[in-house]
């Protein structure tokens, strides 16, 4: 589940009244995700003829800071016409307020589902549009740190430890000292763009092959493209535990990619030194995650293990994959 926070049909009919987007109707929480709560809200629209939104209230790991960049990226690449949902704005013009001293934003709604098994043809459009995201933010005036490079990479799973990991999984430990073999032999020089940095099939919402929306971009940041590309392979090119990998899909994804942006030499030989960089990633933060969060909590814990088989892969068969 993701609603960590209860608000009462009171507090939100008062919070939707701050938006000129008709009166509250209904209010849903979403099971999906875990970093945030979520609502899919109904309203009885401007017109009378209802409309739909998504609230979020930011919970966990974002730095609210960065809230201006995240909303304001949204409008950007939604006016350059990517399938990203738009940042509803209240009557004063705020992308978002605060209830109970968190940070809430009204997000455009958009149709689609989430796939668990993509197609090639579905893989193709995601690369598609990947690529014509990083063409798009170009011109986004702001930029952002990625704070889950490949040093906090290792950093993180340092600090786990080795006895803690070893309690999760006895293969774990050895991502300590893979972690730091991948920070140092990191490229540095590759091009840049904003970057969504975590484009799982949960984060793109399809219509038959095609990509409706693009979400969840609270990781977005500026980065190295192919970074991005090679985030988007580990997520979507193997089975979910992380065993089987999809060659057909992989491929698709690339090819799908590169029918928008060709990938330069450079970024092509990288390919599998940033594909382990991403598959560490996300060991770190759900072995962190898995410490952090008690066994009985309602959020479903996610299994850093399905993470360490594609690390695996991509160490013994990352320099093959990649070539042209
Ligand atoms: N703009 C949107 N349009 C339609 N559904 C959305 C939208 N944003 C989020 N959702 C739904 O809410 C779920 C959780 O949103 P997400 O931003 O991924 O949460 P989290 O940050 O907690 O992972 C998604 O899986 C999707 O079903
Ligand atoms: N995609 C990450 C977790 C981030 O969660 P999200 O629900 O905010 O996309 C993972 O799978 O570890």
């Amino acid at each position: 589940m993701a609603v960590y926070t209860q608000l009462s049909a009171e507090t939100l009919a008062e919070l939707i009244a701050q938006y000129d987007v008709g009166e509250l109707v209904s209010a849903k929480g979403i099971a999906e995700g875990v970093s945030n709560s979520n609502w899919l809200i109904e309203t009885s629209g401007k017109d009378g003829a209802g409309a739909r939104f998504i609230l979020t209230m930011y919970e966990k790991r974002i730095d609210l800071s960065d809230l201006p960049f995240f909303l304001d990226l949204l409008d950007h690449l939604a006016a350059q016409g990517c399938p990203v949902p738009r940042t509803i704005h209240d009557r004063a013009g705020a992308s978002f307020r605060w209830l109970d001293g968190k940070a809430v934003a009204l997000i455009e709604f958009l149709p689609g589902v989430s796939v668990d098994h993509p197609t090639e043809g579905q893989a193709y459009s995601v690369g598609a549009v990947l690529a014509e995201m990083h063409l798009a933010a170009e011109g986004f005036a702001a930029s952002r740190a990625n704070t889950l490079g490949p040093e906090t990479s290792a950093q993180v799973l340092a600090e786990c430890g080795e006895a803690a990991l070893a309690e999760i999984a006895p293969a774990l430990p050895a991502t300590i000292a893979q972690a730091r073999e991948v920070a140092e032999a990191w490229p540095t020089d590759l091009p840049r763009s904003i970057i969504h940095s975590d484009l799982f099939p949960d984060n793109v919402l399809m219509r038959g092959d095609e990509v409706s929306a693009l979400i969840d971009f609270y990781f977005a940041c500026t980065d190295a493209m192919a970074y991005d590309l090679a985030v988007t392979h580990a997520a979507w090119s193997f089975s979910s535990d992380g065993h089987g990998y999809r060659a057909e899909i992989g491929r698709a994804l690339v090819q799908g990619y590169e029918s928008v942006r060709k990938l330069g030499k450079d970024e092509r030989a990288a390919l599998p030194v940033l594909a382990q960089g991403a598959a560490l990633r996300f060991v770190s933060s759900r072995a962190q995650d898995w410490i952090e969060t008690p066994a009985d909590a309602l959020v479903t814990r996610k299994d850093p293990m399905a993470f360490v088989r594609r690390l695996d892969f991509y160490r013994r068969e990352g320099g093959d994959l990649f070539t042209a």
